[in-house]
């Protein structure tokens, strides 16, 4: 019997035989700016236990009886203030990063935008992708700081589509990219842009809030997260700590931009309700640099990638309006990475290299 020499399989050569699907994926948005749909989005997005994360019966009351009645009508008119032509902002950059994504990796890959909340959903895009045959799937949640509330999340909803598969493609899954060059390049070069236009007195990175009983569930030693100078430095035992994630993202930012100590602070807006959040809280900074002779800022959003409500109407107009009121001069919130040729390529590397 003569033995033939055993040939390498192409996929253990690092050449998969199929495409590598790209999952981009980012928080949702309603279908429209009616108090209906906005409705309809906050009760999905409301009800996910990683966002609202208490009991049952408690989050069905509060979400359905508090929260989407009251706060729909309220967010439909901020939503028909950033409403464009072609739709809300969150969804309109999507699309436009998934041509351009798709244009840089070219033919091996096939990349499809999937929100968390709303349309296009998850389950839609993985379908879709299913009929494909993929040797591989990435998925990229649109998160630079990993949050149970929204990368997380998006993990657990892929999950549960994933899990009926007869066959599971390769898998690999973006966990955060607040250290990636391209990411910190990215809000440099914007920065700078309006660095160089004039000087400012204080430099603001304002991040999404979270509940602080949610990084407490995240500290799985019991020992680590105090919500206090633990999230000084990023570490192994801190490495998935949201809030420790955004002070490691406004440090790298500051070291590139040349920004000394003293001028700068790193906060968190959007909270709500009445427990603890992360702190220190935005608002409360905004009310403090007045008073301190601070005349004019410099704000960053870096929990995003894509203008929306919560860097065009809360950082670039709310906390304007409160700082000029109470004595600043000159508020300029620095817009985010949207459809930028750096913010694609990076995005190219993150997942060429996964
Ligand atoms: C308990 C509530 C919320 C948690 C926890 C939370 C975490 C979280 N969210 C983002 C990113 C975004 N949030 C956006 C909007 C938004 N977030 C909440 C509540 C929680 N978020 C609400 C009620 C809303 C709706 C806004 C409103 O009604 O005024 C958005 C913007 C969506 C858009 O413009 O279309 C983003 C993006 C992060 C990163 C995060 C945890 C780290
Ligand atoms: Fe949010
Ligand atoms: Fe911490």
């Amino acid at each position: 019997m003569t033995t033939q020499p055993l040939a390498t399989p192409a996929s253990s050569q690092g050449q998969a035989l199929g495409k590598t699907g790209v999952l981009i994926v980012n928080l949702g948005t309603p279908d429209s700016p009616s108090v209906p749909d906005v409705r309809k989005y906050l009760r999905e997005f409301l009800m996910d236990a990683r966002v609202i994360d208490i009991p049952p019966l408690s989050r069905w009351m509060l979400v359905n009886l508090i929260i989407a009645p009251f706060r729909a009508p309220k967010s439909a008119k901020i939503y028909r203030e950033v409403w464009t032509e072609a739709g809300s902002p969150l969804k309109v950059y999507g699309y436009a990063v998934e041509e351009l994504l798709q244009k840089t990796l070219g033919d091996d890959y096939v990349v499809k935008l999937a929100m968390r909340y709303q349309s296009p959903s998850i389950e839609d895009s993985l379908m879709a992708f299913q009929k494909l045959g993929l040797s591989k799937l990435t998925v990229v949640p649109f998160f630079p700081q990993y949050a149970s509330a929204t990368t997380g999340s998006i993990y657990e909803e892929v999950m549960r589509v994933l899990k009926s598969w007869q066959i599971m493609p390769e898998m690999r899954f973006i966990n955060s990219f607040l250290d990636h060059p391209g990411f910190i390049e990215g809000f440099v070069r914007l920065g700078q842009k309006y660095m160089q236009q004039r000087p400012y007195d204080h430099y603001v990175f304002s991040y999404h809030g979270l509940p602080e009983r949610q990084i407490r569930k995240g500290d799985v030693t019991g020992q680590q997260c105090q919500l206090g100078s633990c999230c000084d430095s990023l570490h192994a035992r801190n490495q998935h700590c949201y809030r420790a994630q955004c002070f490691e993202t406004t440090r790298r930012l500051v070291k590139e931009l040349n920004i000394p100590e003293g001028k700068y602070t790193t906060c968190f807006q959007s909270r709500l309700g009445k427990e603890p959040w992360i702190q220190p809280y935005t608002e409360e900074l905004v009310k403090e640099l007045p008073k301190k002779g601070v005349k004019s800022v410099l704000a960053f959003s870096p929990a995003f990638v894509a203008d929306c409500l919560e860097t065009t109407i809360e950082v670039g107009e709310e906390y304007k309006e409160l700082f000029e009121e109470l004595g600043g001069e000159h508020w300029q919130l620095v817009e985010s990475l949207n459809d930028s040729a750096i913010w694609v390529d990076t995005l190219a590397d993150l997942v060429q290299k996964a």
